[in-house]
């Protein structure tokens, strides 16, 4: 049976937070069918740009052809009939053999009635960042959303008396490109991340107020000293890559947007609300508690399966762009930019690949695309001896004497549009170039 969320409805949804293209509302009412799950509505740009993928005119057609071409392996995701329903595929059929099918919930498909909507998005403005209101709003064009499993609780609610805390890590590309197709100019793309890079273009933009202690690499190192110490960084400066919840409620970290850094102030509050929950002396607790993110995440080693997956781009957008234009069939304006000689014949093997290796490395670069931009989600409770049955990892911090499980999944697996690669290109150059001047 079809699910329609009417006016009646709209009530029992609160705001959760959002991203770029998406709002997330979470349940409070009652019902069985809901209770335990987001929902995840579109939201459309205030200025349009077929370039980001947005175009309303487009907006409800499937994929391109060009995109049929990509996926065409694919198949139901080619002969999705719009391109929400394809895009739900892809993160059914792409992304969770890669991740893990018990990572990755790609929701079901709810009916919204336009009154539902409007009252949602009347109901949530005052909380969504101004940066948010200004760039985007709900699109009023779509009548669907999707039903999720709320990450930030255990399903079935927590038991009695117990609590779920749970952390939001944006760790974005994890590795170095060693690609030949790098370009002299751009050499520093080899020792220096793109995150760091991309930190000062930020700031020179001021979309952030501080450069980020995070080291991508340090998190997908896979010594623990170092996750250690990529997790202290993101508590220090969240931005957009660190939130944590605590039953649903956000306690750190930005709420639909980036955060400024962890002043004393909020590290003080911080360290109270995790009274009850880490079993410290004040002033502990918060270490504690990056000790235990740390010990779950450097056990289950899905950061390792995840850095596979980043690395399915492995000649750089200055390699994939070529095939690319290949795909598209159009005059390569990475060639006619870079100009000379010598450096066409450099690329002219890219020029000259077969149709289907062309297909390939794009695909394979926008999959990497999707896991770059993702989040992982992990939710912890603490565990009791007797759980014996529990169907979830445990992990025991010493240092508190207590068991926790934990569940992990990944959130925001949309599929990237096929012609965000010049974008990708563009983006590539603008970095480095910041970065460089800087
Ligand atoms: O290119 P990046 O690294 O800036 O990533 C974009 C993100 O910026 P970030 O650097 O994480 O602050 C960006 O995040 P914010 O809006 O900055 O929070 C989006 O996730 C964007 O994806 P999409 O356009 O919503 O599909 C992301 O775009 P994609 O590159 O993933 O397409
Ligand atoms: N299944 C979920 N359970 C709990 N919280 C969620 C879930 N999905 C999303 N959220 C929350 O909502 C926020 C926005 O969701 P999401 O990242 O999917 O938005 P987006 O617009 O696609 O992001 P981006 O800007 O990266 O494209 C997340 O940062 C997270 O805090
Ligand atoms: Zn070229």
């Amino acid at each position: 049976m079809e699910l329609v969320l009417e006016l009646k409805d709209a009530d029992d949804w609160i705001y959760r937070g959002e991203g770029a293209a998406n709002l997330v509302l979470a349940y409070s009412g009652s019902s069985p069918t809901f209770v335990g799950k987001v929902l995840r509505i579109q939201k459309a740009p205030r200025i349009e740009s077929p370039i980001n993928g947005y175009d309303s005119e487009d907006s409800h057609s499937a994929l391109t052809n060009d995109e049929c071409l990509l996926w065409r392996e694919t198949e139901d995701l080619v002969s999705a009939p719009t391109r929400e329903i394809a895009e739900q595929l892809y993160v059914q059929h792409v992304i969770s053999p890669l991740l893990g099918y018990e990572h990755v919930d790609a929701g079901n498909r709810v009916f919204l009635s336009k009154e539902f909507l409007k009252t949602v998005e009347k109901n949530i403005l005052s909380q969504r960042p101004s940066q948010r209101v200004d760039a985007a709003m709900v699109n009023a064009q779509c009548d669907f959303a999707l039903l999720m499993s709320d990450h930030s609780v255990f399903p079935y609610g927590n038991l009695q008396g117990n609590f779920c805390i749970s952390v939001e890590i944006k760790p974005k590309c994890g590795f170095l490109p060693v690609s030949r197709f790098i370009s002299e100019e751009n050499d520093i793309k080899r020792s220096i991340t793109r995150f760091e890079m991309h930190q000062s273009i930020k700031l020179h933009q001021r979309e952030i107020s501080e450069i980020s202690e995070y080291n991508p690499l340090d998190l997908f190192s896979g010594s623990k000293d170092r996750m250690h110490k990529a997790i202290k960084a993101l508590f220090v400066t969240p931005q957009n890559n660190f939130r944590v919840f605590l039953n649903g409620s956000l306690i750190l970290g930005g709420l639909g947007g980036g955060a400024d850094s962890t002043s004393c102030m909020i590290g003080e509050a911080f360290e109270n609300v995790l009274n009850g929950v880490i079993q410290a002396d004040g002033g502990q607790r918060t270490s504690n508690f990056l000790h235990l993110v740390t010990e779950a995440i450097s056990r289950s080693g899905l950061l390792d399966r995840l850095l596979e997956v980043q690395k399915l781009d492995n000649i750089d957008i200055e390699g994939a762009i070529h095939a690319y234009y290949n795909l598209v069939c159009q005059p390569c304006i990475a060639c006619r930019d870079l100009g000379g000689e010598k450096l066409s014949a450099r690329y002219a093997y890219l020029h000259s690949m077969s149709s289907d290796e062309s297909l390939k490395i794009v695909r394979d670069y926008l999959i990497a695309a999707t896991a770059k931009d993702l989040s992982l989600m992990i939710s912890f409770r603490t565990r009791e001896d007797r759980d014996v049955e529990s169907p979830y990892n445990g992990v025991f911090l010493d240092s508190t004497n207590q068991r926790f499980e934990y569940k992990e999944s990944f959130i925001d697996l949309d599929m990237k549009p096929l012609k965000k690669m010049e974008l990708y290109y563009e983006r590539d150059q603008q970095i480095v170039n910041c970065y460089s001047q800087m």
